[in-house]
């Protein structure tokens, strides 16, 4: 069973995943990280982010590890755990601009595919383009919305002391930049089932993901 989570930032990805793989026995990814992960690189690296020739020449230079086991997902970075590094602020600001180069891209998906045919008991692949371009086969696709100010509040309740508006705007300028790229965009797939999120609860949402997938296992 593989199931593809997709969806813009802040409409509740990681947490369902992690939740839905838990309860059902699957493996996660979240291929998200794994975009921090070779931009924390890149950064730390003195590669300039605004040069895509130059990090499409170091595309292939960090070995990336992801743990795929839900109630302790990791990643490590040339063998250094990259967990927190990748969540400050300077990641979140320059990751779309070195996701969006083909190279990296490429590199990274072919990972995700190799990660995703080794789960031997099925996996929760969550990120922008899992059910459109990474894994298209895959048993079932969701694609998860909510408004940009749910998705704002959201977001501003984890970095302590953000700004609502300031984060919102972050927000909507990620994405534009994730749905505009030339490569594999952040897109629905045509086949993917669409849960707006705005008005559930987490436990709401990962009880419709839940239902979902043990329809398709039922139906399979
Ligand atoms: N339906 C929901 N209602 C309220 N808060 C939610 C909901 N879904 C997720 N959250 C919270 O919003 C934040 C962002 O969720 P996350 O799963 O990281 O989203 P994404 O992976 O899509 O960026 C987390 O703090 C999470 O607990
Ligand atoms: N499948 C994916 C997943 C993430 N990404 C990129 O990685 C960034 C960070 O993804 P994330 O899932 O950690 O972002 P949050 O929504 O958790 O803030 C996105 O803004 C995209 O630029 C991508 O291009 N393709």
């Amino acid at each position: 069973m593989i199931v593809a989570i997709d969806g813009p930032s802040g409409t509740g990805k990681s947490s369902t995943s992690k939740a839905v793989a838990a309860k059902l026995g699957l493996s996660y990814l979240d291929t998200g990280a794994q975009y921090r992960a070779i931009t924390w690189w890149m950064i730390s690296n003195g590669v300039d982010v605004t040069d895509a020739d130059a990090i499409a020449s170091a595309a292939g230079k960090p070995s990336i590890v992801s743990g795929t086991d839900p109630s302790h997902p990791t990643i490590t970075v040339d063998g250094v755990d990259a967990s927190g590094p990748i969540r400050e602020q300077d990641v979140t600001a320059k990751v779309s601009a070195v996701s969006a180069v083909p190279e990296v891209r490429a590199r990274i998906t072919e990972l995700q595919r190799s990660i995703a045919a080794g789960a031997e008991n099925g996996i929760v692949v969550e990120g922008r383009d899992i059910g459109t371009t990474v894994l298209p086969d895959a048993d079932l696709k969701i694609f998860l919305t909510a408004s940009p100010e749910a998705r704002a509040a959201r977001r501003s309740g984890e970095l302590k002391g953000a700004d609502v508006h300031a984060t919102r705007e972050a927000l909507i300028k990620r994405d534009a930049a994730d749905s505009s790229r030339k490569t594999s965009p952040l897109a629905k797939a045509d086949d993917a089932v669409e849960v707006d999120t705005t008005d559930l609860t987490l436990q709401q949402v990962i009880e419709c993901v839940v239902t979902l997938v043990e329809e398709k296992r039922a139906a399979t």
